[in-house]
């Protein structure tokens, strides 16, 4: 049987916040209302659950458990039961979806805006000046991605204090969670149905998510597109790759709904294995390839030698649909976040003025380190801003006084490595409190979470075939922790009740 530590926490004063609008989240998770025996319940269901439906990461105690399938494998973490989310802010982030899905296919075409914007984080951060290397090969080779699949996850906060939707960042290159987001979605409406009368919960307000298929349907209509009928779709994944249960899904749906073979290979084995052809066709062990889906290679530590490298740059020559192009990857970068938020430059890539408003309305404050006023802010007050390098995967950012320390070095350093970072505005949600499950445990705690709405992009030449958002995560970590992450170790997989 299951081991339940009630983690009774001492809790925090919750923030006595001057004005409680109709918009802020009613708790719908009143713990004195839950008997120890009812959350046991609730936990060895959810427990079930995610066993039976494949809601699993590899276990990391056990070492074949990222290689080797249906070996070490552990529930993945999830919140108990959805976090209330008002409802206008729901449907603002779906709205927004498409518009930034646009948004970055223009970025991806304005080749010299990409180069002009990084061309001094180029000087101070070796990674991402080895992605602008192979962006300016493409470029000086005049190279063109006809077909253009973009699978994005926009991540946003709530803001207590402004009571407004804001964007943490726009991730366009290995998204996770498409299969899981569904998955935990499906649970909590499933735990609701048993046991939402003694909640006084409606199943009906989680709302449906659709990121499983929609991701790869998306990708099918990509493979559809490129037209070769033998070719298959690769994933380029980690060789140790603990969260690789949420990868499957989609190559289960790609298998089951659409007939179509995935392939799974790591950068170093498409270095050894794959061939660029010359009328471009990339093939790998000899099979051609139609679609390469990245959930890997945005992190230093996907590169351990020039191998990684080689095979990033042969990828990029193919003919292959990228997911994402260097140039995808390059426009969801931190940088690139913060240029954007400067005056005047979503005009260069928008025209309709409703859409500018609707993606400005939902920027955090964002600057460059060359901003004299701002760095004197920060280093007065570094608990309101973050300080981010160019940096994916999670566990990369600095905050509270760390933020302090680092100025005060730049500063004595000389300020080269201006260019690494950037700062942004720190936003506070509100806390709620959460039962988070992890190794069978369940802990009650307050929490904070971000929302992310993936958006699926397909586009042949001149043709929109698909622009949509297409589903979402949320995920919910202690609200003592300031970074998050699941996949790093810090946050869990929730879902939504809208309120
Ligand atoms: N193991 C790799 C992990 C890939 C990964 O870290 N992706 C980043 C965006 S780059 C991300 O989406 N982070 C949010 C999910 C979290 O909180 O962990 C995979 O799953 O393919
Ligand atoms: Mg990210």
């Amino acid at each position: 049987s299951f081991i339940f530590h009630l983690n009774l926490r001492k809790r925090p004063p919750l923030r006595c916040l001057s004005s409680l609008t109709m918009e802020s989240p009613k708790p719908i998770l009143d713990f004195e209302k839950f008997d120890d025996g009812f959350v046991q319940k609730l936990v060895y269901d959810a427990l079930v659950w995610s066993s039976l439906h494949g809601l699993v990461v590899g276990d990391k105690t056990h070492q074949r458990s990222g290689t080797v399938p249906g070996v070490g494998m552990m529930h993945a973490p999830i919140a108990l039961l959805p976090t209330p989310f008002p409802e206008s802010y729901w449907n603002q982030a779906c709205e927004v979806a498409p518009i930034f899905n646009e948004l970055v296919d223009r970025i991806s075409l304005d080749g010299k805006f990409i180069q002009d914007s990084l061309s001094r984080t180029r000087k101070a951060d070796v990674f991402t000046s080895r992605l602008l290397e192979i962006h300016s090969k493409m470029l000086e080779s005049n190279k063109r991605e006809e077909i253009r699949l973009g699978l994005h996850r926009s991540d946003y906060m709530l803001d207590e204090e402004t009571k407004s939707l804001l964007q943490i960042e726009m991730n366009t290159i290995s998204c996770s969670f498409p299969g899981f987001g569904r998955l935990v979605t499906e649970l909590h409406q499933s735990l609701l149905r048993s046991h939402g009368d003694h909640l006084g919960l409606d199943s009906k307000r989680v709302p449906r998510n659709g990121s499983t298929s929609q991701f790869a349907d998306a990708m099918a209509k990509a493979w559809l597109e490129y037209n070769n009928p033998r070719a298959v779709v690769m994933v380029v994944v980690q060789p140790d790759e603990r969260n690789m249960y949420d990868q499957h899904w989609l190559s289960s749906v790609l298998r089951e709904k659409h007939n179509i073979v995935t392939i799974r290979k790591s950068l170093a084995e498409v270095e050894t294995e794959g061939r660029v052809h010359e009328d471009g066709t990339l093939t790998v062990g000899g099979q051609a390839v139609s679609v390469v889906y990245y959930r890997s290679g945005y992190t230093p530590r996907d590169y351990p030698s020039e191998s990684e490298w080689n095979a990033r740059l042969l990828i990029e020559q193919s003919s292959a649909v990228k997911c994402p192009s260097i140039a995808y990857h390059l426009a969801g970068t931190k940088k690139i976040q913060q240029e954007l938020a400067k005056p005047g430059v979503l005009e260069r890539f928008m025209d309709n003025k409703d859409d500018i408003a609707k993606l400005r309305k939902c920027f955090a404050g964002l600057w460059s380190l060359d901003d004299p006023e701002i760095i004197k802010k920060a280093i007065e007050k570094p608990e309101l801003f973050v300080m981010k390098p160019q940096r994916e995967g999670g566990g990369n950012n600095i905050y509270g006084d760390d933020v302090r320390e680092n100025l005060l070095r730049l500063q004595r350093e000389g300020e080269e490595e201006n260019a690494a970072y950037i700062l942004m505005q720190r936003i506070f949600p509100k806390v709620s409190n959460v039962f988070l499950l992890r190794d069978g445990v369940y802990h009650k705690d307050q929490a904070i979470s971000e929302l992310g709405v993936y958006g699926a992009y397909l586009r042949n030449k001149e043709r929109v075939i698909i622009n949509e958002h297409s589903g979402y995560l949320m995920r919910t970590k202690v609200s003592s922790s300031d970074e998050g992450g699941v996949a790093a170790g810090y946050a869990v997989l929730d879902s939504i009740y809208l309120n």
